[in-house]
């Protein structure tokens, strides 16, 4: 089974083209304003069109409301929703049933006890990402190039469609690897020169970073794409 690779937080023409190029599956765009990611309905638009076809387009936001849910789709037809806020398993659960699209939830991970949440999301959910746990003066709840200890998800079911993020670049996806054998991991600060400024060369390493890992410790068996 082939690692799943998502690059999030591109802003760029170029950096979409660098995510196509570098053999990434996955590109994500963050409609949050505070991020230093964001892109509004109109550039994300135009981002995602020369994506369409060529990587799985994934649409990110923060406790979004319906009306806003709708625009996104509307102008993004993403191929994947992400919540990356407070959404509960019945939020979750009722995003997916009115935009008919796959959702993947990402969940905050800093101790065992975060792991709680899993099943009642993973009922829902069409793939959960994993991600530090950002401090409580975070002025957004993702991207933050931070890391959480990886062996917490040691007791995790293997066949769960599961996602690693956190804190991931070019120099430690092996090693994360090594430890979690993901299905997929996502990266956005590790390939990037400055918050919101994607490096395409740092994408390249990672990317082959995490294949080449990939290649001699294969995924724990469970669904992929
Ligand atoms: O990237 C952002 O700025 C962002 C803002 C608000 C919510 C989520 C955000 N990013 C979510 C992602 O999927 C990131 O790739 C993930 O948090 C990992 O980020 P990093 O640790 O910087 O690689």
């Amino acid at each position: 089974m082939t690692l799943l690779i998502k690059i999030c937080g591109l802003t760029t023409p170029a950096a979409v083209e660098a995510t196509v190029a570098a053999g990434a599956d996955m590109a994500g765009f963050v409609v949050f304003p505070p991020s230093p990611r964001h892109v509004d309905l109109a550039r994300g638009r135009a981002l995602v069109a020369p994506a369409k076809g060529r990587l799985q387009v994934v649409a990110l936001t923060v406790d979004a409301d319906d009306a806003l849910l709708d625009d996104i789709v509307a102008a993004l037809d993403p191929d994947w929703l992400q919540l990356h806020g407070k959404e509960t398993p019945e939020r979750v659960a009722a995003v997916k049933a009115r935009l008919g699209r796959p959702v993947m939830k990402a969940l905050g991970i800093a101790e065992a006890a975060d792991l709680a949440a899993v099943p009642a999301y993973a009922a829902v959910a069409d793939r959960i990402l994993f991600d530090a746990r950002p401090p409580e003066d975070a002025t957004r709840p993702g991207g933050l190039g931070r890391a959480f200890d990886w062996r917490l998800l040691d007791s995790l079911d293997p066949g769960l469609a599961t996602m690693l993020s956190g804190g991931l670049d070019p120099t430690n996806v092996a090693e994360a690897l090594r430890i979690t054998r993901a299905p997929a991991v996502d990266v956005s600060s590790g390939v990037e020169r400055a918050p919101g400024d994607k490096d395409p060369d740092k994408i390249v390493d990672f990317v082959r970073a995490a294949r080449a890992a990939a290649a001699t410790a294969p995924a724990a068996a469970g669904p992929r794409a």
